[in-house]
């Protein structure tokens, strides 16, 4: 710059003139597209969460017919990100030629007086050639400049929207923190992970999470405990953060003996489902606690957690990778021999179907394991957790999805997979719960009858009442 204005002292304030003129159009650049840039970034957002969702749920979908649904949703999304896209560029190109007509403008009055400045003697033609040879490169720069920052709005909308959702949610210390921990220690060389923690800027949260840690009960205990002790859930309270005032459990005290299975029942929206969330700690009571071998549940990081109780679903989630590498999830941190997934697939009546399939071991399972039998998926997930061996098991109504012969493969395998673990089992066909060491009927968010099935009926009670219902309804 300083190098110009010793070239031409006459030309400089020109030059001066066009650099504002340039500057005040990126401004008001700036400022006209945040909007449109917002937008258009919350449009293609939208199209993206709608193709997830209705391809994550698309069994949901097709038994509801909803196809034609989707399809009009998503295409109304295409829609309006065209018409959004449409704007931003009309909105690009106008600034686009106003930039490029003010510097066109403001080189052809420097042309014409330096041109004049030559013709009157003022200055050499090399000097005016050299000052215009600057002037373009700096106006190119600006122009680059001006670019950028019509990138950047973009990613600032996108910004803003990560910003909105995560300051919506409080941090999970019990899961952030345990999380962190389990990661550093498997940080190594790996890049990818390290950019999540290099860059804490926060040392008073740091100096909080240490303290959190440290108050936390050693890893190696928590299996033991949970190993050897029972569950209590004790004058548990609970209300979901969506919807605070509304009671779901209501004092509810419920003793899993260890090694034991306790099966749940009651009728749909009980609270079952809900305690089967608070014993995994997605969440965690609103009041009362949960203990394990009288040790409160908080005081166990969750990732440690995670690794002591195994939850089979009605619908497990099959990642789409090999029917293997499926099995092998069931330790994600660990090396799994082929021998080993193997073992846990025959112990869980899968091998045999799994050899037969068309890659054996190696067939890939499709997206959310979509390309396997409802009973296929249910036994690789039993595998899954035959592998992982945690001593707590939960069972969500693992077998009312299934046809009779898949359903005693299926019950075969989870019989040998309950034997010896604490297991807790929610189902609503009464006749799988019969064997239970236990059972529970939850009402009204309390354990309303409690006894063997045979005491039940002698209560003549609502569980009583329910056993007489199922069986009408066979009859
Ligand atoms: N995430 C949530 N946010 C708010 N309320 C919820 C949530 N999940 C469940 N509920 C409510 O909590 C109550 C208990 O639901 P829960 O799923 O625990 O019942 P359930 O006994 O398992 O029912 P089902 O046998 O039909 O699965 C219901 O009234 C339900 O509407």
């Amino acid at each position: 710059m300083s190098l110009l204005f010793v070239l031409a002292p006459q030309l400089a304030p020109i030059l001066g003139v066009l650099m504002l003129a340039v500057s005040s159009l990126v401004a008001v650049y700036k400022r006209s597209t945040v909007k449109v840039f917002k937008a258009y970034g919350l449009t293609q957002a939208s199209i993206a969460d709608c193709v997830t969702e209705t391809f994550s749920a698309i069994r949901t979908v097709r038994s509801f017919g909803g196809e034609k649904r989707q399809m009009l949703t998503f295409g109304n999304q295409v829609l309006e990100f065209e018409k959004s896209g449409i704007k931003l560029g009309v909105f690009k190109s106008i600034n686009e030629s106003i930039t490029r007509v003010a510097v066109y403008v403001s080189l052809l009055a420097l042309y014409i007086l330096g041109g004049n400045k030559v013709k009157a003697g003022e200055l050499s033609v090399g000097t005016v050639a050299s000052f215009i040879g600057y002037t373009f490169t700096l106006t190119f720069a600006v122009q680059g400049l001006v670019n950028t920052i019509g990138d950047l709005r973009g990613a600032f909308a996108a910004t803003e929207r990560i910003n909105s959702i995560l300051s919506g949610s409080e941090i999970d210390q019990a899961l952030a923190y345990g999380l962190e921990k389990d990661i550093k220690q498997g940080l190594g060389t790996n890049n990818n992970l390290k950019m999540f923690f290099n860059n804490d800027p926060n040392d008073k949260m740091r100096s909080q999470n240490t303290r959190y840690m440290s108050s936390l009960t050693a890893a190696s205990s928590v299996r033991s405990l949970a190993s050897s002790g029972d569950i209590c859930l004790e004058d548990v309270h609970f209300s979901y953060p969506l919807r605070p005032d509304v009671e779901i459990l209501d004092g509810l005290n419920l003793t899993l003996k260890c090694g034991t299975v306790t099966a749940l029942v009651g009728s749909s929206g009980a609270g079952k489902s809900t305690i089967v969330q608070l014993l995994a700690r997605f969440y965690e009571p609103t009041q009362g606690r949960i203990t394990v071998a009288g040790e409160d549940l908080r005081t166990f990081d969750k990732s440690e957690w995670a690794r002591v109780v195994s939850i089979v679903n009605q619908e497990p989630v099959l990642f789409s990778v090999s029917v293997g590498e499926n099995i092998a999830y069931g330790l994600p941190d660990e090396h799994v021999s082929k021998d080993d997934i193997i073992a846990a697939a025959k112990a869980a009546n899968a091998h045999d179907f799994i050899i037969s399939l068309p890659e054996g071991y190696d067939t890939l399972v499709g997206e959310r394991g979509g390309l396997l039998s409802g009973g296929q998926r249910q036994r690789v997930a039993i595998a899954r957790a035959l592998l992982k061996n945690a001593p707590i098991l939960i069972l969500d109504e693992a077998t009312s999805a299934l046809d009779t012969v898949s359903e005693r493969l299926v019950q075969d395998a989870l019989n040998r997979l309950m034997k010896g673990r604490t297991t807790l089992v929610i189902a609503h066909r009464l006749s799988t719960v019969q064997n239970a060491d236990q059972i529970a009927l939850c009402s009204e968010g309390k354990i309303a009858e409690l006894g063997t099935h045979a005491e039940l009926l002698e209560q003549k009670g609502d569980y009583a009442s329910l056993v007489c219902t199922q069986r009408l309804a066979f009859e």
